[in-house]
């Protein structure tokens, strides 16, 4: 028994999705190499991200999780020590393809960090800065957006009375959601988190996890996690990776029930 029987009973309990094998994937990651000089820190990667689904990368720390994220929007680009190869299709655009417009590549990311980070005005005109991003200027359409999006995050009536006051005077939970509103503004099809909650009191996780469960409907979510309890409750894909290759990928009721990989196993065990 790999994992503590209450989890255990949260696999079988929330019935996941299964993801059957010709399932659309909205993100193909393809012969993924990165280097920061002699480190190997991605080894040939080759994923496949299932569209409006909650795909959860998991393993120990420093096995290149959040490297696997920022390839995915082209972060990796403002570090200049790492090199890339390989390719990462969204639909049929090679994202590492230097031609393309990074800026309308990462409009297709919306990235959700560890800690909110609000811009330093207003609540409204945070979520109207992801709104002007995709061209609106008309003001009734950009207060309709203001009003979906922040209804979309669970925020709408926890701030509808004080729109104009400094993101600040929220809840770091709160926050977290606010930023999530500015991202979905920009219209992104796949949602990119990593340890989202991280700095979040249980109840805010939870606020966030079953948003998640929600925002799938409409687009597709990579996460990241170190909460082996939130990757059982939220999962529908499991990518596990050590040591910068990926060990194993499925359902969570193939690699949580029955891991192949002395890995995973261990990781299941002692949770690191
Ligand atoms: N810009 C960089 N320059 C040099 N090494 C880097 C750089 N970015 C990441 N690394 C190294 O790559 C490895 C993977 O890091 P990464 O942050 O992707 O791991 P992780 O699985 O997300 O870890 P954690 O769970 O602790 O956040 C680590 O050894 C890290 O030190």
């Amino acid at each position: 028994m790999y994992l503590l029987k209450k989890e255990m009973m949260n696999v079988d309990k929330l019935n996941h999705v299964n993801i059957p094998t010709n399932s659309e994937s909205i993100l193909r990651v393809n012969n993924l190499n990165v280097y920061a000089g002699e480190h190997h820190i991605l080894k040939n990667l080759n994923v496949k991200i299932p569209k409006n689904k909650v795909t959860v990368l998991l393993g120990p720390s420093g096995c290149g999780k959040t490297t696997l994220l920022k390839c995915m929007n082209r972060l990796t680009d403002i570090y200049k020590e790492l090199s890339v190869s390989g390719s990462i299709h969204i639909e049929n655009d090679n994202i590492l393809n230097t031609t393309k417009n990074i800026p309308s590549i990462r409009q297709k990311m919306g990235l959700l960090g560890q800690r909110p980070y609000p811009l330093p005005v207003s609540i409204y005109k945070n979520v109207a800065y992801g709104i002007k991003l995709k061209g609106v200027r008309d003001n009734k359409l950009i207060d309709y957006n203001i009003e979906k999006h922040l209804k979309e995050v669970g925020l709408w009536d926890e701030v509808k009375d004080r729109l104009h006051s400094s993101p600040q005077s929220l809840s770091i939970g709160q926050q977290q959601r606010l930023c999530l509103a500015r991202g979905l503004a920009v219209k992104p099809r796949i949602i990119l988190a990593d340890e989202p909650t991280s700095a979040l009191d249980p109840i805010s996780s939870k606020i966030i996890e079953n948003l998640f469960r929600d925002l799938k409907k409409h687009y597709t979510i990579v996460l990241v996690t170190h909460v082996l309890r939130q990757a059982v409750r939220i999962a529908d894909n499991v990518v596990f990776m050590s040591n910068g290759e990926i060990i194993e990928q499925g359902t969570p009721d193939k690699l949580f029930k029955n891991p192949q990989s002395s890995q995973l196993q261990e990781y299941l065990v002692d949770g690191n």
